[in-house]
């Protein structure tokens, strides 16, 4: 009897704790806004001002329908770049003016953090690390991180070079139908997996011995999860979701394993005479670089699966977003061809990729339209103010307060008629004149701006310039001719890119 009270009264304790943090919060923001002469922005309409129910629930509804980016951008055109809402009696702050952005990622960036909204959504599936984390555990492990992403990564194109032959091996030369998202998930896969872990996970093989479709099922849907947990925040409880932590359960056992094959073979370098500052097998790997700092077994299996966490797919979803707007836009791929004619793959280094101008040119026009990270936010860790956004005409700054989010979507930043003309419009061409700095984010900005941006743009580069170097055309077979958004943390096309290829 006493167990079942104490059940009930958890959700009781919790609905109060809510209000209580929601009226304490209104008043503060009331007296903070008189005193700063501050302002709050816009307020989302709710017909339930306190745990903005209906919000929620249409958040609910728009993502069941594939349509929540979409819906994200609506709103902030209809009520303004910067606005408040309260969904679960939390204050979120919605802002796409470059101005905020850049306060929260680096002018003031350590009065925001990730912590508070990812430590407790993610580490069932990841463990606490990098990503998870702020300080101190963040700033311990970035700088441990870095150099492997700068060291000879990017040039060990042989290394790359391997999983994208298998990867164009697989690809139909006929004109057949393909849908370029699978492949491109394995070919990711396989090479972020060698480059973390030392092995690759060979899902591209014919002959794979290790499960590695189920390796990747479980980490998208265990990934999906992480992305409903981060919108649930303290009410995640709710969610009964028994598959989540059987997938959970299994990308952690499947990383364990090659953590520990990784040290063994480590140990072995050791043992033959190799110092700690060497490559193990003529290679930077990832493991073995955080092998140094610690070899308890845990620790390594949450900071890998950080990593592997934000990058075993992004590139892939990069690629499919690109050659979804490719294979709609045929004069760009006949250009980029133009571009890369004569070409063989031994010339494909890092600084002869960068050179391609119109390729880099439509790479990034690509993530700007359909971004793979296209919503971003940080918690307030430390009362501070916005610079604008805020009062009547938009411009005061705006108060906030630890607990509330700041939410950043990219893909609406993106796509601001003010930044861009023809915001909607693919259009490689833009990039000749234009320069974008905090308005323009597919590898988000400030201190913890993705460490592998060049690593993955080379990655993307390079796979793009070895299919125009085979692929004399490149059509659009998707009979749904528009984007329709696939959000799990990343935003990726759902229907992939349908494509036919025929060879030069
Ligand atoms: C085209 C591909 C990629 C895109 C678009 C991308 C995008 C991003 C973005 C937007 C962030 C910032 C997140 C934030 O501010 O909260 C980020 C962080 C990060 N990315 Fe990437 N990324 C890509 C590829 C990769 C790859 C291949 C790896 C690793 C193998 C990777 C590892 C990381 C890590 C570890 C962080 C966290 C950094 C920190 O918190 O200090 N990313 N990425």
């Amino acid at each position: 009897m006493a167990l079942v009270v104490w059940l009930l009264g958890i959700p009781v304790v919790l609905v109060l704790q809510l209000l209580f943090d929601h009226f304490r919060r209104r008043v503060a923001i009331s007296d903070a806004a008189k005193r700063y002469g501050a302002a709050d922005p816009p307020s989302l309409p709710s017909k339930d001002p306190v745990f903005g129910s209906d919000n929620v629930r249409f958040m609910m509804q728009q993502m069941a329908k594939d349509r929540r980016i979409k819906s994200i951008y609506e709103q902030l055109h209809t009520y303004g770049f910067t606005f408040q809402s309260w969904p679960f009696g939390k204050r979120v702050v919605s802002t796409v003016d470059p101005r905020n952005i850049q306060f929260v990622f680096a002018t003031e960036a350590e009065n925001f953090g990730v912590g508070p909204q990812r430590e407790n959504a993610q580490s069932p599936m990841t463990g606490k690390g990098l990503i998870t984390s702020d300080d101190p555990m963040w700033s311990k492990m970035r700088p441990l991180i870095r150099p492997t992403f700068t060291r000879t990564q990017i040039n060990d194109k042989d290394v790359f070079n391997v999983h994208v032959t298998r990867f164009l091996n697989l690809l139909p030369t006929d004109g057949s139908k393909v849908n370029l998202r699978p492949l491109f998930e394995r070919l990711i896969l396989d090479a972020s997996s060698e480059f973390i872990f030392g092995e690759t996970f060979g899902s591209q093989l014919s002959d794979c011995k290790l499960d590695a479709q189920r390796f990747i099922d479980s980490f998208n849907y265990a990934q999906k999860g992480v992305g409903k947990r981060v919108m649930f925040g303290k009410m995640s409880f709710l969610i009964h979701d028994p598959k989540f932590w059987e997938s959970c359960h299994f990308v952690q056992d499947y990383t364990r394993h090659h953590v520990d094959q990784a040290l063994r073979q480590r140990k072995k370098a050791r043992e033959a005479g190799l110092s700690e500052d060497d490559p193990v097998n003529g290679k930077y790997i990832l493991v073995h670089e955080l092998a140094k700092e610690t070899d308890d077994r845990d620790v390594l299996c949450s900071q890998l699966l950080n990593v592997f966490f934000a990058g075993r797919d992004t590139p892939a979803v990069a690629l499919t977003n690109i050659f979804f707007s490719l294979a709609r836009n045929p004069g760009v791929w006949m250009k980029i061809r133009e571009e890369v004619e004569g070409l063989e793959p031994d010339d494909l280094t890092f600084e002869k990729l960068k050179s391609l101008r119109y390729m880099q040119h439509a790479i990034n026009e690509g993530m700007r339209l359909y971004p793979p990270v296209a919503n971003n936010s940080r918690v307030c860790l430390k009362t501070t103010r916005l610079p604008t956004g805020g009062g009547a005409d938009g411009r005061s700054p705006i108060c906030v307060f630890p607990g509330d989010t700041i939410s950043m979507s990219f893909f609406t930043l993106h796509r601001r008629a003010d930044l861009y003309d023809d915001p909607e419009e693919f259009k490689p061409e833009r990039w000749q004149t234009i320069r974008p700095t905090w308005e323009f984010l597919p590898f988000g900005g400030g201190a913890r701006h993705c460490p592998a941006q060049q690593l993955a743009l080379f990655w993307v580069a390079y796979v793009l310039v070895r299919m125009a170097l085979k692929f004399k055309e490149l059509k659009n077979m998707d009979l749904v001719d528009g984007f329709v958004e696939d959000l799990k943390l990343n935003m990726e096309s759902k229907n992939g890119a349908k494509v036919s290829l025929v060879c030069a």
